[in-house]
């Protein structure tokens, strides 16, 4: 049996370890956390759960598609329902959104509230399903690194539609030919977030996502996101994956060109067949191989943006909110602006609130709601964290008064801060970043790392930092990929282990 090692067990590292598995492959993973799922984790305080990273899941048959393989049935681990509202959004001058998971609803609700013709919502809706079906299979499903992807049918339907897409300008460019509202305008270009980057910047491509959400869904696990880790984790441990917990990868041993072991804090483990790095692919560089050539250029692209997030428990309930709310800043460019060029967050920032204990009851004590506020942060170039935060706090606190006509302070009753800084710290991301490098430019797709090494043919690398980017979804395609990439390699290669 071949022996591959997994530095990391992110949502990516967890499907690459599984994929490995169900290939006959003996999979160690390395992993300095006490505990699996990396970005996603949970804790508990005083009564309450919360999410410590993503809020959002989208695309779950990728998630079941893992158990399916193993030959399991999803339902006997992994539960999720599909949410009956999408997101309910605020602005200060008292127009409020609630959307639906209907889109004739939605439609209608745009018409009457915020004065677009009837029927845009349909046709942005419908085009981004043709966007999708047309970019996914290229730029989601399969590696830009090889041939064969350019000549698939995939592409060539790609290039038959190209200038059909509208897919040239950049997103908000897009969104602001699509709807006559800036408000409708602001509510789409928030889609840009969802890959860290600024409306304002990243190609119009991005309208693809809000297919994802509207057209296919937006879904809760039963258990909260935490339960995805937990899932996949107790999957990969039935296929025989053999975690190794606390124990950090410090170097990556590379001999003749093929990577043969990894020191970690514990000791060093021999004899791999191939390493695949889970780590962000910056830092598995610059730390992990220093003795090796950087590929600068991808390495030092922009930074996705990062997260300030207060995680605050509350102790009165909210009628008027739902599982995903956004309380809309009043001016997005310049939010946009203090984020991407001063690298700082704008006094009147949006902010989104996720309260899991709308759905599930038990993640707050009665009567109480966990908040889970998150502000789009820069990554971290060094500034001074504790002041931001400080001053960020004041302007949520101001904001949920002007927009909700409430004083929120009293009724925090836990409070825990999460800021790019320990976002670093905590899951080695480059500058604190979500998502991995930005889409803020149009070639970024092809800007990522391949999901393997020029130099080193047994060395992969899987999920949101490399091809084909971040988001758990995104990290858990990457596993396909790599996979694929790391079975044909390993059949080619004529090295045989000690
Ligand atoms: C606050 C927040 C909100 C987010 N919201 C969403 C959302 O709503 N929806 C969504 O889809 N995505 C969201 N994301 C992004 C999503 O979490 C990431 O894109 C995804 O987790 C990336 O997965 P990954 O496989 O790259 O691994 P990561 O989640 O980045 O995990 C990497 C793992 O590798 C481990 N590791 C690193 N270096 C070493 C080493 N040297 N040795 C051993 N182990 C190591 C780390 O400890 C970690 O466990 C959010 C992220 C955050 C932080």
């Amino acid at each position: 049996m071949k022996k591959v090692a997994v530095i990391g067990c992110g949502p990516g590292g967890l499907a690459v370890a599984i994929r490995l598995a169900i290939l006959k492959y003996e999979v160690e993973v390395f992993e300095s956390n006490a505990t699996p799922g990396g970005k996603i984790n949970e804790f508990h305080s005083e009564g309450f759960r919360f999410d410590g990273g993503p809020s959002l899941f989208t695309l779950p048959s990728l998630i079941d598609e893992l158990f399916e393989l193993a030959g399991k049935n999803p339902k006997d681990y992994f539960n999720y329902q599909k949410l009956d509202e999408v997101c309910r959004y605020f602005w200060e001058d008292q127009t409020r959104l609630t959307v639906s998971a209907d889109n004739q609803d939605f439609d209608n609700k745009v018409t009457q509230i915020l004065k677009e013709k009837p029927g845009r919502i349909l046709n942005y809706l419908n085009d981004s399903a043709f966007k999708y079906e047309i970019l996914s299979g290229l730029f989601i499903h399969k590696s830009l690194h090889k041939l064969s992807t350019w000549l698939s049918k995939d592409a060539f339907c790609g290039y038959l539609n190209i200038f059909k897409m509208g897919i040239f300008g950049t997103f908000h460019g897009f969104n602001k030919q699509s709807f006559s509202n800036p408000k409708t305008v602001q509510m789409f270009n928030r889609y840009a977030t969802y890959n860290g980057s600024s409306p304002y910047k990243t190609p119009a491509t991005m309208s693809i996502i809000p297919h994802l959400e509207y057209n296919i869904g937006a879904f809760l696990p039963e258990k909260g996101m935490y339960h995805i880790a937990d899932a996949l984790h107790k999957l990969a441990v039935e296929l025989g994956v053999k975690f190794h917990f606390n124990t950090k990868v410090e170097r990556i041993i590379v001999e003749n060109k093929l990577a043969t072991a990894v020191k970690t804090s514990q000791g060093t483990v021999k004899n791999f067949d191939a390493v695949v790095s889970n780590m962000d692919v910056t830092p598995t560089y610059l730390k992990l191989m220093p003795d090796q050539k950087p590929p600068l250029k991808t390495l030092n692209q922009e930074k996705s943006g990062s997260g300030l997030i207060f995680y605050w428990g509350i102790n009165r309930e909210f009628k008027e909110l739902g599982l995903h709310n956004i309380l809309f800043s009043e001016n997005y460019e310049t939010e946009f602006e203090h984020q991407f060029e001063k690298k700082d967050i704008f006094t009147d920032p949006t902010i989104y609130i996720n309260i899991t204990s709308k759905i599930i009851a038990s993640d707050a004590p009665a009567g109480s709601e966990n908040w889970f506020v998150l502000i789009n942060a820069p990554s971290n170039t060094g500034q001074n964290w504790e002041t931001i935060t400080q001053k960020t706090k004041k302007a949520i606190l101001e904001k949920v008064k002007r927009t909700l006509h409430v004083d929120l302070e009293p009724h925090i009753v836990t409070e825990r801060i999460l800021d790019p800084v320990k976002i670093e710290t905590n899951t080695s991301s480059s500058q604190g970043a979500l998502y991995g490098n930005s889409s803020n430019n149009k070639y970024a797709a092809f800007l990522r790392h391949p999901n393997f090494s020029k130099d080193i043919q047994n060395l992969f690398f899987v999920g949101g930092s490399v091809h084909p980017g971040g988001g758990i979804p995104l990290a858990i395609s990457s596993a396909k990929i790599t996979s694929e990439f790391l079975a044909r390699n390993l059949t080619h290669l004529n090295y045989i282990p000690n």
